[in-house]
């Protein structure tokens, strides 16, 4: 383990969640193209934002659709769910700041829906009380400013030859602000394709008024740098000296790259780790279609988890074109073959 390594003087959120997990979680899916699945039309600016406005019904079906396929971590349907984007549709600021806001409270009435469904009648848990239910957070999404461009540049991130850090932090700040008092247990940063977004955020998480843990998830596009190319071990130390950083990861990325990013990442940081790879397809960012690719089956990805818990990550699921089976599959995988507390790789 390299010096960069550093100890963590209490047990973080997620430390404490993955120990109530057994050691593990189970992330949940795919989210908008699982909207898409269900017959909604996301080829929009706001892409699965837009299903806020025009179908709230979905969102909930989908989330309640992971969560009863083993999903412990949902994540909110605010990846590209911007009040610059919503005021661009015709919306008011505030009207904005209502959506975003909405993206946890639908998630969090998933959540107590799925509770009060496995819990009606059950003599268990009356005996039991809450603590035998399955431990769920609510991850509010914020995509990169890549996602808002709605072009597919979060799988470039060159947009940072372009902008500044302080620019990003003015696009970011009033929905980091907004997320962080809207009830959700903490922000899933996802997608994220270059270093200097992720600057962004960390210093963003120290601004008085943003007071919430933060879980930083890269992409990439060969297993060792972020599409605009640093390297990922570089973008992890950012996130790892951040102490408001939970979990550091990887996720929209295809399943064959997962094992060198993970190596890479256990040798600057002891966080947990968060995979949630794509199917392996390619994304069509001016079309808004996937390109079927030599991508992975789901049986390939999900034979790839218990080696990727045995390489350091600790928390699985699926980002785009995943579904409920993948995740289903995951839970199955994890469930049959829990790790000793010895080989835990995170610190307590
Ligand atoms: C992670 S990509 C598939 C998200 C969609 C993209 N920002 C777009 O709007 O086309
Ligand atoms: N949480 C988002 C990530 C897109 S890359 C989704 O699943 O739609
Ligand atoms: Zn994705």
């Amino acid at each position: 383990m390299g010096s960069l390594v550093k100890e963590e003087t209490s047990p973080s959120l997620m430390t404490e969640f993955l120990e109530k997990c057994g050691g593990y979680a189970v992330v949940d899916g795919g989210f908008a193209t699982e909207l898409e699945r269900h017959g909604a039309d996301i080829n929009d600016p706001l892409w699965s934002a837009k299903c806020l406005i025009t179908s709230p019904h979905l969102v909930t079906k989908v989330h309640l659709d992971y969560l009863e396929s083993g999903a412990n971590i949902i994540i909110t349907a605010s990846y590209q769910a911007t009040v610059q984007g919503f005021v661009a549709k015709g919306l008011s600021v505030g009207e904005a700041e209502s959506l975003l806001r909405r993206s946890v409270e639908i998630t969090c009435e998933a959540r107590e829906i799925f509770y009060n469904r496995c819990t009606k009648g059950s003599w268990d848990f009356d005996h039991a009380g809450k603590d035998s239910r399955r431990p769920v957070l609510v991850a509010a999404s914020v995509g990169s400013y890549g996602a808002y461009l709605a072009d597919g540049s979060e799988y470039s991130g060159i947009y940072e030859d372009s902008v500044s850090k302080e620019t990003l932090k003015d696009f970011h700040r009033r929905r980091v602000q907004i997320l962080t008092k809207s009830g959700a247990d903490l922000i899933a940063f996802e997608t994220i394709p270059n270093k200097l977004e992720a600057e962004a955020y960390a210093d963003l998480l120290e601004e008085k008024d943003i007071d919430i843990p933060a879980w930083f998830s890269f992409t990439s596009k060969d297993g060792v740098t972020v599409p605009h190319g640093e390297s990922i071990i570089e973008c992890a130390k950012v996130a790892d000296s951040c102490k408001h950083v939970v979990a550091i990861g990887i996720n929209c990325t295809s399943p064959r790259y997962i094992h060198d990013l993970i190596i890479s990442l256990r040798k600057v940081t002891r966080k947990p780790i968060v995979i949630y790879p794509n199917s392996g397809e390619v994304y069509d960012g001016l079309n808004k279609k996937w390109i079927k690719s030599e991508g992975e089956t789901e049986e390939d990805f999900v034979s790839y988890v218990s080696r990727w818990r045995d390489e350091g990550a600790s928390l699985f699921g699926g980002c785009c074109r995943t579904t409920p089976n993948t995740i289903r599959a995951i839970a199955n995988v994890l469930s049959c073959d829990s790790p000793a507390p010895s080989k835990l790789k995170f610190r307590q």
